[in-house]
């Protein structure tokens, strides 16, 4: 399945820029690029030969897929092997959820396309700004949704940035979404090899991550006192200072096997309630009663995968369950309350 890489940013965060700077610069890969009508005749003229771009008409923004990207995927379908990467360029208000689902909704597209991963594109001057603005009920400020859907953020702009504010920027990304890999950059200059090879949706990949992703942290911080939080250089404490249109992410986890009946129904149910407003979630499981079996799981709003993963838990791994949440007014004690409910008691636990 040939790649893609799903570039998203608010308007003017520079993501023609990166894509010129890609054309332009990075040699040695053969580059596909899906744009808009309006950014397509941007970045034509440094297309080399092997490369190519097909413009999207303005795909219809209530729709769960784009019809204009399954068009232009199809278009190219025959000569995927002619590519390493496809680069698709969002406009600066697409919300990356409809586009995500067309990869796994239509089948032609899920038989020859894999998304490697969604980048966002931001630059410190209005992030701040843009995320403080109170917004109709309902909506979520679409700079903030597309850091919170990221695997990758690039941090551009940075010459219009001072060292003090670029700490609290960070830090406020970091909020909406811990578990993206935050890169800095000016003129969008990031090297190719950052843009591929991201793996975001493999399964195998994301477990790897998430058993990184360092959970005592999490919950140190979570638990400190104001004072403390003024003591770490006001670091923590700026961070609430900021609305941010109420998106976050966390992680919880389960160092005891989990029922998969109850585990099943908890996301059952969270969905129901939260679809609209869990935007990604990802999970690597350990059930009773299913032996060495590892589970994993990998959402965009109510479109999770969920399976077998091709490695087991081995001899003497600790079994620890994971789960991360990333969205929109998530009530974190509420939802690690209903998590802990899955938790199978320490005495009649699989013995590991
Ligand atoms: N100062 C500064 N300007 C930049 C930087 N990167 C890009 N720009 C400029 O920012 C402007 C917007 O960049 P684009 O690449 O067109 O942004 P975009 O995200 O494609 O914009 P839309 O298509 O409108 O959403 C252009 O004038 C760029 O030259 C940077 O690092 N610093």
């Amino acid at each position: 399945k040939l790649a893609v890489t799903v570039v998203t940013g608010f308007l003017g965060s520079g993501k023609t820029t990166l894509v010129n700077y890609i054309l332009r610069e990075q040699h040695g890969k053969r580059i596909c690029v899906i744009e808009n009508e309006f950014g397509a005749a941007l970045v034509k003229e440094n297309l080399s030969s092997a490369e190519e771009v097909i413009s999207m008409d303005n795909g219809c923004a209530c729709c769960t897929v784009r019809g204009d990207l399954v068009r232009a995927l199809t278009q190219l379908k025959d000569r995927k092997d002619s590519f390493d990467l496809v680069l698709l360029e969002t406009t600066g208000l697409a919300d990356p959820a409809p586009i995500l689902a067309t990869f796994t909704q239509n089948w032609t597209i899920s038989n020859n396309y894999r998304i490697d991963g969604v980048l966002c594109l931001t630059f410190p001057g209005p992030f701040p700004d843009l995320s403080c603005q109170v917004r109709p009920e309902g909506t979520v400020n679409e700079a903030v949704q597309q850091v919170a859907f990221a695997d990758r953020v690039l941090l551009n702009k940075l010459d219009l940035v001072d060292k003090g504010e670029l700490g609290a920027v960070k830090t406020l990304i970091q909020e909406v979404n811990a578990f993206a890999e935050l890169i800095e950059c000016q003129q969008s200059r990031v090297p190719v090899d950052k843009l591929m090879d991201m793996n975001a949706f493999s399964m195998e990949r994301f477990q790897e991550e998430i058993a990184e992703y360092d959970l005592e942290e999490d919950a140190a911080a979570e638990e400190c006192t104001d004072e403390q939080e003024g003591a770490r250089e006001g670091q923590k404490a700026k961070k609430r200072k900021h609305d941010i249109s109420g998106v976050g992410s966390f992680a919880l986890q389960s160092e005891h096997a989990l029922d998969s009946q109850l585990f099943n129904r908890f996301m059952v149910q969270l969905l129901q309630r939260k679809k609209e407003d869990l935007y990604r979630s990802k999970g690597v499981l350990c059930f009773e009663g299913e032996g060495d079996a590892k589970y994993i799981f990998q959402g965009v709003h109510e479109q999770i995968q969920f399976e077998q993963s091709n490695t087991k838990w081995v001899e003497g791994e600790p079994r620890v369950s994971k789960v991360v949440f990333i969205g929109r007014d998530l009530d974190r004690e509420e939802i690690e309350a209903a998590f802990r409910t899955c938790i199978v008691h320490a005495q009649t636990a699989h013995p590991h």
